[in-house]
Order: C-alpha cells, then structure tokens, then sequence
C-alpha cells in the first residue's frame, strides 16, 4: 500500500499542494476547510486517530490502537517539546545542531559574539533555538570555553551536558503547559539518584543551573529533568546533514518497549517524530517500539533495559530461550558440538544455560563472562579493516553459530564495510568478495525477518544492499559470459524486486530522498546492460 507520508503535502481530497493539517492525526493535509470536511465525511473521521493512551499494571502508561492499523500507516506525527546535544557531545553548533570541524587555515571554531558557545557562524546565533539561552548566559556572564584543537580530532565535551537541561528549564516561563508535560513524564530519579551519573549531574549541571545562571529551581527539579531526558528522549540523527541530538516527545514517550517492535520511527526536516506500523497492528495491541538493540542477545537486552530504563522486559522473544528460533544468545555445546546452549530460565540472570540436544549444562556465570571477553575482542578490531572481521568470524566458528549475537555484529559491521569503505568500494572487490556480501545480506535479511518484521529500516537498509550487490554481481557476470542474457534479467529483476521493497521502507524517510533516488538511478543504469 502506499505509504500515507507522501500524502503529506497534497490535499487529501484534490491533491494541490496543501499547508492545512488535520488536528487530530496530523498527518493528512487539506487545500481549506470545505476539503476537510468532504474528506471527514467520506470515510477520515474513522481513520483518524488510531491510537489511545491506556495504562498496564506493569508497563505503566502506553499507547494502544484504536482500530485495526495496516502496516506502513502513519499513526501520528508529533513535534519536539525541546531538542539538543546528547550528554557528552562532540562539539556542536547550537543553531542548526550541525557537527563542527574546522575548515583549512582555520585555528578555532566560530564563537557566539554574546555566550561564546561555538556556532557554525553568524546566523546560528539568530537561531531561535538558540537565542532564550544565549540571552539567559550572556546576562549571567556565562562564556562557554570550548576551543578546536587544530590538527587533532575533535574530543567529546561534557559542558554539552547542560543544554537540553537549560532549554527544558527555559520553558516553564516561554511555555507552561509544555513544562507541565514534561514534568509528568515518567523518571525514575528514585532510582537514577543513585548512580554514578547522577553524582557528576549533580556536581556540574545544579551548579549551572542554579548557581552560575541563578535560575529558582531546586536540585530535586533540575535532577528530575535530566532524568525524564534519560527515560524518554530519541536519538534523532540526520546523516546527510552530519547532525545527531536527543529530543523530547511527550506522545511517542508513552510507547512501551517491546525487543520485537511492530513500529518503526524517523524524524523528518523539522525534527518531527513519524510513526509507522512496521507490521499489520490489530485494533487493541499495544504499540511497541524498541528501546534496545536488535542484534544483542537477551542477557544483554534485559541488562541494558534493567541498568537504563529499569525495568525488567518479558516480551514474547526475552522469555523464548531460542529467541524466536534465531538462537541469537547461544553458542555451540562444547561437549556435544551439535546442540546450542540455551538459558535455562531466560527471565532469571542466574539461571543455569543448557545444551538443546545433549546433558551439557554451564553456570550462567560463565556466559556472561564469554559475552563480555567476545565484545572486549570485538571492541579492539580494527574497525576499517574487513579482514579483522572475517578473522573473528573463522577463529570462533567452531564456538559460536552463524547467528549468535557476536557473529551478527561483525557480519553487520562487514556488510557495512564491503562496497563503502576505500580499497573496498563495489568496483573494487572481486567476485568472491561479491558472493560473501550476498551471503551476509542474505544471512542478516533472514534474522531481520524474524526480529524486526516488517517496515523496519533495518530491513530496509539491507534490501537496498542486497540488491546493489546482486545487480553487479549480475552484470560482472554477463559482461564475462558466465551468464546469458536471459540469467542475466531473471537476476537483475530479483534485484529490481528487492529495491522496489527497500524503497517502499527507506521511502517512510524523506531525508532519505536522495539515496533512494542514487540507489534507483544505479539499478536503472544496469538493466540497460
Ligand atoms: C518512555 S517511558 C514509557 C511511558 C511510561 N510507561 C509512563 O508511564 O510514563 C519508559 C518506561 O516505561 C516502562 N516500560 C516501558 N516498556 C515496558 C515494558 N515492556 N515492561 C515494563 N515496563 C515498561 C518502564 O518503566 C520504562 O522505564
């Protein structure tokens, strides 16, 4: 079905480029009010918003939907509450919250003429983004000291750590009611008081907050506000604008977690948050989104769900010892060699691991010490260099299987590297090189399948590289008569399948127009063979 983005900015109705947006979804747009309500009539007041806000026992508030929600739906657009650096950034611009780097012949990053905080240049500092908190130091007096180091990369800054804090704080005067919002968001500080980051935040950020900018909030508030951030705010990242900071969402907050999600978001030009349904959402499910990594395996899942967000997650693939028949927490039995180690108990840390074919069992201890020495090892390769990959790969094949965790992520970390990094572009590699890079994608697809079912970008980003490998591989091919004309075309509309697919998913993105269109254009350029 086409995806309802694209209907975003013609009238739903006639389809002339339209500005008028729906008050209740937000997510059709109509040419005036007389197309509103023709549309409203005709069928929109049953579509319109499709979720709800419920609350679980265990899970707290979520959202749930309202009717029966087809896969590639938008189900709601929501504007940030506030956006800003992550808490230990590499030096940003304020403004436009593009990366800084120095150009040639420059010694130092442009500095804001009022706060000194480093922007990308003299319109940055009329950001509005910008502005209340520039106003607030420059009368405080406050002068940011962030400096480039010429001839060196650039070092992450704690004193970024302050911003999305600061601008949470600036609301509650410039827009109450959205403070409010914020301030009922879950927080955990009981919890999050105790640890380690928050000694530093409350060494580094109250005294910012309440001393050098001598703004009237209590600790308890300031500490409350850094841990809402932690609980609910996205990562959004714009990769074509080199950009990556943390915003607030009240709405998409309430989604609860699920290691099996059957949503997938993006963030378009505005810093929007967009919701699809990655999956066909039957009407009363609730809407999941994932607050983990895919590729980890469920120790490491429920760990970092437990020391971040604290809870315990007992969705359906945390309490699968096989994870959905991806075995993607196991390893090899090393008695039986056939068998795969699976937890006893996957919803108990300590429950002991055994061997899904022999008598083989192993403390619980010893897994989590394996895991831990296989990411050390994973950490320390060199991570432009394939051949580290594949020498991981062939040195635990006889302990870990295609699908364990360790080996996913360095396959993934390969099919990233193959065909994109120098020496190994596509016209570089050669014809094994070619069929290894199937192999992955093939490989990986089939666990996205499984994980992250649907319009996922994982899924999409595969499909995509899947099949600008089999098209060149299709062509190499022809080109030196291994294949005739006629293979030739059944394999390149393989590839032609699996793009229309791949765009039908990265298509949900539109800061994505412009791979989408590179990625159409190759594969156009090669059925012409
Ligand atoms: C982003 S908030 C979601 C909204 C939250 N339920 C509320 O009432 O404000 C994240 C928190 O929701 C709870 N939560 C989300 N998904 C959960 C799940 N699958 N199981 C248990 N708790 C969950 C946890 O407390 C988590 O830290």
């Amino acid at each position: 079905m086409a995806p309802v983005i694209s209907s975003i900015s013609a009238c739903a109705v006639c389809g002339i480029p339209a500005t008028l947006k729906c008050a209740g979804c937000k997510n059709i747009v109509y040419c005036g009010k007389d197309h509103q309500k023709i549309h409203w009539r005709k069928g929109h007041k049953a579509m319109c918003k499709c979720i709800e806000l419920k609350t679980d026992e265990i899970m707290g508030r979520m959202l749930c939907a309202t009717r029966d929600i087809k896969q590639g739906e938008v189900i709601f657009t929501e504007k940030p509450l506030v956006i800003g650096p992550k808490l230990n950034c590499h030096p940003m611009c304020l403004g436009c919250h593009r990366f800084l780097t120095l150009k040639p012949k420059e010694r130092n990053f442009y500095k804001c003429s009022r706060c000194n905080w480093p922007l990308c240049g003299p319109d940055c500092e009329k950001s509005q983004l910008h502005v209340p908190e520039c106003n607030l130091m420059a009368y405080r007096n406050f002068k940011a000291q962030i400096d480039a180091q010429v001839g060196l990369e650039p070092k992450k800054e704690a004193a970024y750590c302050t911003i999305v804090p600061l601008r949470c704080c600036l609301l509650r005067s410039s827009d109450p009611g959205s403070f409010q919002r914020l301030m009922d968001l879950q927080s955990h500080l009981e919890k999050r008081i105790e640890t380690p980051l928050y000694r530093v935040l409350k060494a580094n950020l109250v005294t910012f907050i309440k001393t050098i900018l001598n703004l009237d909030f209590d600790e308890e508030t300031i500490l409350k506000i850094a841990a809402v951030l932690d609980t609910n705010a996205f990562e959004i990242r714009h990769q074509h604008k080199n950009i990556k900071v943390r915003g607030l969402y009240p709405m998409a907050a309430m989604m609860a977690h699920s290691c099996v999600p059957n949503t997938a978001h993006t963030f378009n030009e505005d810093f929007e948050f967009v919701l699809i349904a990655s999956v066909d959402i039957p009407k009363g499910t609730p809407i999941y989104t994932t607050y983990g990594q895919t590729l980890q395996g469920t120790l490491q899942r429920r760990e970092h769900l437990r020391q971040n967000k604290f809870f315990e997650c007992f969705c359906e693939r945390c309490g699968d010892p096989t994870e959905l028949s991806t075995f993607a927490g196991s390893f090899i039995c090393s008695k039986c060699r056939s068998g795969k180690m699976i937890p006893m108990n996957p919803f108990e840390v300590a429950a002991p691991w055994k061997c899904s074919t022999c008598e083989n069992s192993i403390p619980a201890l010893q897994v989590i010490n394996g895991n831990r020495a296989m990411l050390k090892e994973i950490s320390e390769l060199d991570q432009t260099n394939p051949k580290e990959f594949e020498a991981f790969i062939l040195k635990y094949r006889d302990t870990l299987h295609g699908t364990n965790t360790h080996m996913l992520q360095v396959k993934y970390a390969l099919i990233q590297l193959y065909g994109n990094i120098p020496g190994f572009h596509m016209s570089q590699l050669n014809d094994a090189a070619l069929i290894r890079k199937v192999d992955l994608c093939r490989e990986l697809l089939e666990v996205a399948n499984e994980l992250e079912p649907g319009y996922s970008f994982f899924r999409g980003y595969l499909l995509m590289d899947l099949q600008a490998v089999l098209a060149i591989q299709a062509k190499r091919d022809f080109d030196s008569k291994v294949i005739d004309r006629e293979e030739t075309l059944k394999r390149l509309t393989e590839a032609q399948d699996l793009l229309k697919e791949g765009v039908l998913i990265l298509g949900l993105d539109p800061s994505l127009k412009d791979f989408i269109s590179e990625k159409t254009r190759e594969l156009n350029q090669i059925m012409q063979f």
